[in-house]
């Protein structure tokens, strides 16, 4: 299989399923007209997001790493009128782009971007805890110690979704050089040996290539 057929299967699937109306159109855009990476998820993996927030009933969202704004648009509309999205993200221009996004999505009410290194905001979110759904995308190397934060906003019942695990394969490689690489693999290897969370991890492919997520549920 290539990558031409993974798109294809992607767009068909898509074009039954998934719904990505022109604030979405246009935040996907927008991240490409201001020369932003394209390091949002694809549409598909935008409604997975959206259908696990509303399956878990989600109320409060936390998401670390907004670039665009793209998928904390897709998990925004899975919470109700007075749901809570907090979304942190270091760069300003990405938070710039992504604030315009939203406020064209229609989200403002909703979401707050808060702009700083992550792990510099997430102390100061104790008070909003828990959070029902928390999807860590950002700088991989960091990731255990989101994993950590995770775990201290949230509840049993809530759901940790880890993005981009797969690394082209390259997790598998214990003496990689790569710090995403091992920031992937201690995230792993925490989430295994933690007591209070079950998880599995999926490879992926479409039309943003190979790729993949870990999914953890707290439990009690
Ligand atoms: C993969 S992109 C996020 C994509 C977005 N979640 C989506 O799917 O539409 C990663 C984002 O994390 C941000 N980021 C990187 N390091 C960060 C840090 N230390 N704290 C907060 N955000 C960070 C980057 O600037 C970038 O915008
Ligand atoms: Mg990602």
């Amino acid at each position: 299989m290539v990558q031409q057929t993974w798109t294809a299967v992607d767009n068909y699937f898509d074009g039954l399923l998934v719904e990505e109306d022109e604030a979405l159109v246009a935040a996907a855009a927008s991240t490409e007209a201001a020369d932003l990476p394209a390091h949002q998820v694809a549409p598909n993996q935008g409604k997975l997001l959206n259908l696990l927030a509303r399956v878990r009933g989600a109320r409060r969202i936390l998401e670390i790493g907004t670039l665009g704004g793209y998928s904390t648009i897709w998990l925004a509309r899975a919470l109700p009128a007075d749901g809570r999205l907090v979304t942190l993200e270091v760069d300003e221009r990405c938070a710039d782009v992504a604030a315009a996004n939203i406020a064209r999505a229609g989200l403002e009410h909703v979401v707050e971007i808060r702009r700083g290194r992550a792990v510099d905001l997430l102390p100061g979110l104790a008070d909003e805890a828990p959070f029902d759904l928390v999807f860590i995308d950002a700088d991989k190397p960091s990731n255990p110690a989101y994993l950590q934060w995770a775990l201290k906003l949230t509840r049993p019942g809530s759901v940790i979704v880890g993005d981009n695990v797969v690394r082209d394969g390259a997790v598998i490689d214990p003496d990689s050089s790569d710090p995403r690489v091992q920031g992937v693999r201690r995230f792993t290897e925490l989430i295994s040996e933690h007591p209070q969370l079950t998880a599995t991890a999926l490879q992926t492919v479409g039309s943003k290539g190979y790729d993949g997520l870990i999914l953890a549920l707290v439990t009690d």
